[in-house]
Formats: structure tokens, C-alpha cells, sequence
């Protein structure tokens, strides 16, 4: 149960100021919420035995007036800044789970699903923060504010009572140990379980399409109405345990109050105990009721945070795939592109996926990479952005290995226009703008007319500023492909690599964004994956793949005079293109 402050320490020092100051207003606040119940002790004594004067009546109600007015002021203190560190904790967590998310390489999200990286950043995040907030609140009410009860009973009151009405409680203590490690497991499997139903839901919505289209409403209806059971009854069984334990934190302090009754009456009995020292024995044991059922709060909350801030350190403490040398090179974004018998395997692949790889690519050439499906062409390209660390140093930019290149430098200098085209929920402009702010309208202007998305805009509601994303306009498959073109060309990139990203559009407007490739970025280096060979037939240099092997390279020229899979590909690709009048 107290593992959790460890795990918190990193927070609790962070806002130590503010905890030291809830702390002192706490103890302020305890100690005079004890007061009253002496005060009405003092009274009802002197009452019976008739020596209470006006004056002393007057004098103990102002005492109360004062006590009452200190401690509401200083529970104010003490609840404002305790539920200001449940805000805080909040924001910092999510702040520093964000930045680890953006820092990773592909490895970590094959590890983590969205599901389960948007629990931790929901769910875990509210539980670590219902803890500094609201659990740090139980755990000072269910030590700091019994214990002053118990000093000031024992000594204002009658010590023996005291000892005789707190016997029960070890029980409470025993329970406390006992649950708490039934509650971590149990809060542990209602977190994963969260964490797929949140899958299923990001699945199901960003394929509504395709559900709707194979009519699979009623199955995929089925398959979450089944994980929301399953979410309900890892809930249930949670409960369940902190029900129980809820019980025996009530159980406990009408215990106490029983044996005081009966022990009180006894002492009265023998002249060892007043009926106004009973009174205020049994108000502080009521007041003991709360603590109690605080105490079981703080298990329950201190287990959950537990649970959930170890899943959280699953992220936080993971070790980044990749990390530059201390002296890192910066790269400048010039110079050759040299692969040499380059291997590669994905962390889950049995198989090379690139197999002996070796061409090099002149500064500012072209290179167009074209194969079958599946045989390697944007795991090719991705290793320029050096997502995966590499077995051997086998793969020179400009003049040094990709290792010893500084990443951040190097992916600078590339402008990456992915298969998948993401489109944010920003306007068009915001969207071509993402991969460098400080560019100008005019510059915005200038990409859109080289991607040739020109002629789309007066299709669009606000032209530029039409809202795209989720929140905004559908736009086509070639649409989005050519504002990701945009996207990158803004960038004014050393490096372009486009990733087989002119699948979408037809073939007059793929020639058009090569023709206008070509004289923007003379002297530049351009990378095109494809399958239309239309794409790659000027380029430079082409290397065809076949099961991550380079199995024929050199000019369009050079490739159509061999016999092989690029000539045979061209021909039948030509005659289709005639077919379907291109
Ligand atoms: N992250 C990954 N983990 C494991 N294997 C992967 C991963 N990404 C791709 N692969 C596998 O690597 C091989 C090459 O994939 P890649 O995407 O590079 O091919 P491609 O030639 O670009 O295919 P396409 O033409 O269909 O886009 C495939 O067998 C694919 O299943």
C-alpha cells in the first residue's frame, strides 16, 4: 500500500512545497476539530456539577466561535492545493507519456497497441492523479487526523478507555494487508481490459467504412458487446474485494464505540471515569468512523495508482530502440547514398527482409525502386530515415555510416511522403505547413501548384483554408496523396522520397508532379517507389526487388534492353495504359 509513494517520489518532490503546506494546514485543521467535542465535555461537567458560570460559558463559546472559523479557513487552504496536485500530476504525466510516444521508433508501437498507449494516457493518468489528490487527502485523514484524536482522548480524557477502545483496530490493519494485493492484480486485468476495448473502438471507427460495406455491424456490435462484459466483470470482481473491505472498515469503528460504551459505563461505575469524560470519549470515537472508512479509501486508491503508474513506467522507463552517440555527426545533407551488402530483418521477422543489398545513388541523382508487392521497396527506403538499428554498418549517407549520423539532423534533411497518407484535423494550409511553420502563404502556394492540387481547390469549400481531417472535409485518396506531396516538397528537403505516393492519381497528373520534380529540384536527390513504372522510367538509377533482393538495376534504357521482369512489366503496363486509353 505505501510502495505507491515510492513510485510517486518523482511528483511528491516536485510539489513539495505544496504538500508541506497542506500538511501543516492538515495538522492546524485536526487539532482544532478536537476541541469542540473537550469543550462540550468541560461543559456538561460543570453543568452537573453546577459550576458553570456565565462568564465561563461566554468565554468557552468564543473559544469555539475562534476554533471553528481557523479550521474552515484552513481546510480551504489544504483543499485547494490537494486538488491542485491531482491537475498537476495530470498534466505533467500526460505531458511526459506524449513526448515519449513521439521519441519512439516503430519497435515500440509493434510492442504497444493505441489502445493501450491511450489508457495509459486516460485512464492510468486519472487514477495517478485521483491519488494526489484525493488519496493523499484519505491517507492524512486516516493517520495524522486519528492519531491526534487518540493523543488528545488519552490524555484529556482517560488513557485506559483510550487503550480498551482501539483494540479492534489491528483487525482493520491485518485486512488492509491482506486485500491490497488481491486489489492490484484485480485493478491491473480492469486496465487491460480497458485497454481493448479502447482497440476495438479506434478499429471500428476508423474502418467504419469497411464494416458498414461487408455489412459486419451486427458482428463487430457483438464482438465489443462481448469486451464490455468482459470490462464489466473485471470491474465487478473488483468491487467485489473493495466492498468487502469497505464492510470491515464500517464493522471496525461500531466495534470500538460498543466497547467503549460498555468500558466507559464500567469505569463510571467504579468513580474512575465522569459522565462528561463518556460523552467526550464516545464523540471521539465517532469522530473515528471517517478515518476508518479513509484508511480503506487509501488502500483501495494507493493500489489502483500502483497498478496504474507501473503501466505507466512501462513507457516511461522504456529503453529507446534507438540512441545517437554522444557525438553524434550532423549531417548536412549532402553527398552520396551508399548501400553496401546491406542486410535487414524487422524485430519480428524470421526471414531477411532486405537480403545483400548493395547500389550506390549519387548526390542529387534520382532512384526509382519498383518490384512486386511485398518485396522489400519501402522497408528500402524507410532505412534512410534510420527507424531500426542495422546488424552491420552497411549503409553510408553522405560520408558517414547511418549510425554515427546525428537523426534529428538527418531526418531534417528528408522530406517523407509515406504510403499512408495522414491528413490532420488543420486546415489545408495548416496541413502543408505541418512539416515546417515558418513557411509563407506564398510558399504554400508554390508546393500546391508543384503537387498539381491547384485545380482541386476551387473544388473546396475555403480553398486553403478548408478544415480536412476528422473534424473537416473527405477528401480523396489522390487528394490527400498530393498534400502529403506538398507537405514534404515545403521542406525544401536535401532527400525526397516519395513512397509510391502517385498510386492515386491518374497517370496525366503523374507525369505532370515528375515534370515539375524534375526542374524544382535539379540537383537534388529524389527517391520513388512505384508500381506504375511510368513513375521511375526517367529516374537515374532503378533497382528492381524480388524477395528483398536486387535482382536487376541501372537506367530505364539499360533495364528495357534485358530480358527481365522490368522489361516484360513496362511492355504489359504500355499495353494496358493503350487499353485504357492513357
Ligand atoms: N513492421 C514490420 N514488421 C515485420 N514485417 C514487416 C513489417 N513491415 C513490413 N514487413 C514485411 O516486410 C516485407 C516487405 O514489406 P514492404 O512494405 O517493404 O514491401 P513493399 O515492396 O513496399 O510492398 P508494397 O508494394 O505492397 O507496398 C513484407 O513481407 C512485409 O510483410
Amino acid at each position: 500500500m505505501f510502495k505507491i509513494f515510492n513510485k510517486l517520489s518523482w511528483f511528491i518532490k516536485y510539489y513539495k512545497k505544496y504538500y508541506i503546506l497542506v500538511l501543516i494546514t492538515m495538522i492546524i485543521s485536526n487539532i482544532l476539530i478536537i476541541i469542540p467535542p473537550r469543550l462540550l465535555g468541560i461543559i456538561l461537567d460543570d453543568i452537573s456539577s453546577k459550576t458553570l458560570t456565565l462568564e465561563k460559558l461566554y468565554t468557552l463559546v468564543a473559544i469555539l466561535v475562534v476554533v471553528v472559523l481557523v479550521h474552515y479557513g484552513s481546510n480551504y487552504i489544504w483543499s485547494y492545493y490537494i486538488f491542485k496536485a491531482s491537475d498537476e500530476i495530470e498534466r505533467v504525466t500526460r505531458f511526459r507519456l506524449m513526448k515519449k510516444y513521439l521519441r519512439q521508433s516503430p519497435k515500440f508501437f509493434e510492442k504497444n497497441t493505441t489502445g493501450s498507449l491511450m489508457g495509459k494516457a486516460t485512464n492510468d493518468v486519472s487514477m495517478i492523479s485521483e491519488f494526489a489528490g484525493y488519496g493523499m487527502m484519505a491517507f492524512s485523514d486516516a493517520t495524522l487526523y486519528p492519531l491526534a484524536i487518540l493523543i488528545v482522548m488519552a490524555f484529556s480524557v482517560s488513557f485506559k478507555l483510550t487503550i480498551v477502545s482501539i483494540l479492534p483496530l489491528p483487525l482493520l490493519f491485518y485486512a488492509t494487508k491482506k486485500i491490497e494485493t488481491i486489489l492490484y492484480a484485480r485493478f491491473e486485468q480492469v486496465q487491460r481490459s480497458f485497454d481493448r476495448l479502447n482497440d476495438i473502438v479506434l478499429e471500428n471507427i476508423s474502418g467504419v467504412r469497411v464494416v458498414r460495406s461487408y455489412t459486419l455491424e451486427k458482428s463487430q456490435t457483438k464482438e465489443f458487446e462481448e469486451e464490455c462484459l468482459d470490462y464489466y466483470e473485471k470491474n465487478m470482481n473488483l468491487v467485489k474485494v473493495a466492498s468487502i473491505y469497505g464492510f470491515i472498515s464500517r464493522v471496525i469503528p461500531g466495534l470500538s464505540m460498543v466497547i467503549t460504551i460498555i468500558y466507559g459505563t464500567y469505569l463510571i461505575g467504579v468513580n474512575d471515569l465522569t459522565i462528561g469524560n463518556l460523552v467526550s470519549a464516545t464523540l471521539y470515537i465517532n469522530m473515528l468512523v471517517w478515518p476508518m472508512f479513509a484508511l480503506g479509501d487509501f488502500a483501495t486508491i494507493a493500489e489502483q495508482a500502483s497498478a496504474s503508474m507501473d503501466r505507466i513506467n512501462e513507457v516511461l522507463n522504456y529503453k529507446e530502440d534507438l540512441i545517437d552517440n554522444e557525438n553524434a555527426i550532423i549531417y548536412e545533407g549532402k553527398g552520396n547514398i551508399e548501400f553496401n551488402n546491406l542486410d535487414f530483418y524487422y524485430p519480428t521477422s524470421k526471414y531477411k527482409v532486405l537480403d545483400n543489398i548493395s547500389f550506390v545513388l549519387k548526390n542529387g541523382q534520382s532512384l526509382g525502386v519498383v518490384g512486386k508487392t511485398g518485396s522489400g521497396k519501402t522497408t528500402l527506403v524507410k532505412q534512410l530515415l534510420k527507424m531500426y538499428n542495422l546488424k552491420e554498418k552497411s549503409l553510408k549517407v553522405g560520408k558517414n555510416y547511418i549510425e554515427d549520423l546525428n537523426t534529428r539532423s538527418l531526418r531534417e534533411k528528408i522530406g517523407y511522403v509515406p504510403q499512408r497518407h495522414i491528413v490532420f484535423s488543420k486546415t489545408i494550409e495548416d496541413n502543408i505547413k505541418f512539416s515546417d511553420s515558418s513557411k509563407t502563404h506564398e510558399d504554400v502556394e508554390k508546393v500546391v501548384e508543384l503537387a498539381d492540387f491547384k485545380k482541386d481547390l476551387s473544388q473546396l469549400p475555403q480553398g486553403l483554408n478548408t478544415m480536412a481531417g476528422e473534424r473537416g472535409v473527405s477528401l480523396s485518396g489522390g487528394q490527400k496523396q498530393r498534400i502529403s506531396i506538398a507537405r514534404a516538397l515545403i521542406k525544401e528537403p536535401e532527400i525526397l522520397i516519395l513512397d509510391d505516393s502517385l498510386s492515386a492519381v491518374d497517370a496525366n497528373t503523374e507525369q505532370k508532379i515528375l515534370k515539375n520534380l524534375k526542374e524544382y529540384r535539379k540537383n537534388k536527390t529524389n527517391i520513388i517507389t512505384a508500381h506504375r513504372l511510368s513513375a521511375v522510367q526517367h529516374a537515374d538509377l532503378i533497382i528492381v526487388l524480388d524477395n528483398g533482393k536486387i535482382i536487376e538495376q541501372g537506367t530505364h534504357e539499360e533495364l528495357f534492353m534485358k530480358d527481365g521482369w522490368y522489361r516484360e512489366q513496362f511492355i504489359h503496363q504500355q499495353l494496358k495504359g493503350e487499353e485504357n486509353g492513357e
